[in-house]
């Protein structure tokens, strides 16, 4: 067996997916470009384990479930809802990957494995929902669906229309680690904890499901931990993380740590629910892996940073300060 030289989990954005089109046929062909991308870590001998979202496509496939549902024919609940959206994309991921490997002539398997994650019934998010899902609506719009659906939550998501939302707990564990690491020493591809995972909770001696969907930039995090990954590299539409984002002032951040992060949090530098869940989870995996190193930057970005390093790349601070003395 080749020792692989970097153990990596990689959590795919929503743009390495669905853009605007939201047809099978156009995320199937955002992924294999996706793919052309995750193939270069392996070609240079990276072990990879992917992560992906589903706000989206979780959205759209709970609206598709209410719009045809009958007595005999009920729709299926949340959590039933992330775990058919974990066999979708990653059925697509595999198979996008299959070919860009075959077309490489690289004899890598490539395995999804639906994947549970752990949450706390306790988790006060159950009581504020905060994880957008499924498609944009007008104002008009929504305050239709406000009357008809009661029980449901929206808000304005940063000025780009208003979002169905839903509870989004912390992960605390990852039921199918195991399974995971057995495949990465089998030097097979998992993808795994795709749409953060299917949330459950703990009841005696079995696991039952959630109304929930969990952010999968804290569950690839905690993936990477148990793991125990060298890298946690976080995909998005960005090349960098910055500082004044969008002002004439913008500056990029390339070597950060965990202390500089926190202050830029304290600054309020980070969106919430976009950009500081990803820094909040680079944090959380230095923090407890002092070793491993996070990475946030864009797919576009993968040849640059695995030539030259580019993009933003997060240390605890013992390792930056070694890194000064030598
Ligand atoms: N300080 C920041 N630095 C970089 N990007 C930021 C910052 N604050 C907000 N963002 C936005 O966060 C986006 C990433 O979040 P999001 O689109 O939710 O991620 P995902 O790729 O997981 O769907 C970036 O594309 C950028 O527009
Ligand atoms: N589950 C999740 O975090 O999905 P998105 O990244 O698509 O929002």
């Amino acid at each position: 067996m080749i020792m692989k030289s970097r153990k990596i989990v990689v959590a795919l954005g929503g743009n390495a997916i669905l853009s605007k089109d939201a047809s099978a046929q156009a995320q199937q062909a955002a992924l294999l470009d996706t793919a052309r991308y995750l193939v270069e870590f392996i070609k240079q001998g990276d072990q990879l384990i992917i992560s992906h979202g589903n706000g989206p496509q979780v959205g759209n496939l709970l609206l598709q479930q209410a719009a045809g549902s009958t007595a005999e024919n009920p729709a299926m609940p949340l959590d039933t809802a992330v775990a058919m959206t974990q066999g979708s994309i990653g059925y697509w991921m595999q198979n996008a990957l299959d070919q860009v490997l075959a077309e490489e002539a690289l004899s890598v398997d490539v395995a999804t494995v639906v994947t549970q994650v752990e949450v706390s019934p306790d988790d006060p998010a159950f009581q504020s929902p905060t994880k957008p899902i499924g498609p944009f609506y007008s104002k008009d719009e929504v305050e239709t669906l406000r009357a008809q659906h009661p029980d449901q939550t929206f808000v304005e998501d940063a000025g780009r229309g208003f979002r169905r939302v839903v509870p989004s707990p912390r992960p605390i564990g990852v039921n199918e680690a195991s399974v995971v690491n057995k495949l990465v020493a089998a030097d097979i591809v998992p993808i795994a904890v795709g749409g953060g995972g299917v949330p459950v909770v703990r009841e005696g001696s079995r696991f039952v499901g959630c109304e929930a969907v969990i952010d999968k930039d804290f569950a690839s995090e905690k993936l990477a931990e148990l793991v125990d990954a060298d890298l946690l590299i976080v995909l998005t539409a960005v090349d960098n993380i910055y500082v004044n984002f969008n002002q004439p002032d913008q500056k990029q951040l390339d070597q950060v740590t965990v202390s500089e992060l926190e202050t830029y949090i304290d600054q309020g530098q980070f969106a919430k629910g976009s950009m500081l869940p990803k820094v909040q989870a680079a944090i959380e995996f230095v923090k407890n892996n002092p070793k491993g190193k996070a990475v946030v930057t864009s797919l576009e970005n993968v040849g640059r940073f695995l030539s030259d390093g580019d993009g933003t790349i997060i240390s605890a601070d013992h390792v930056e300060s070694e890194l000064a003395k030598s």
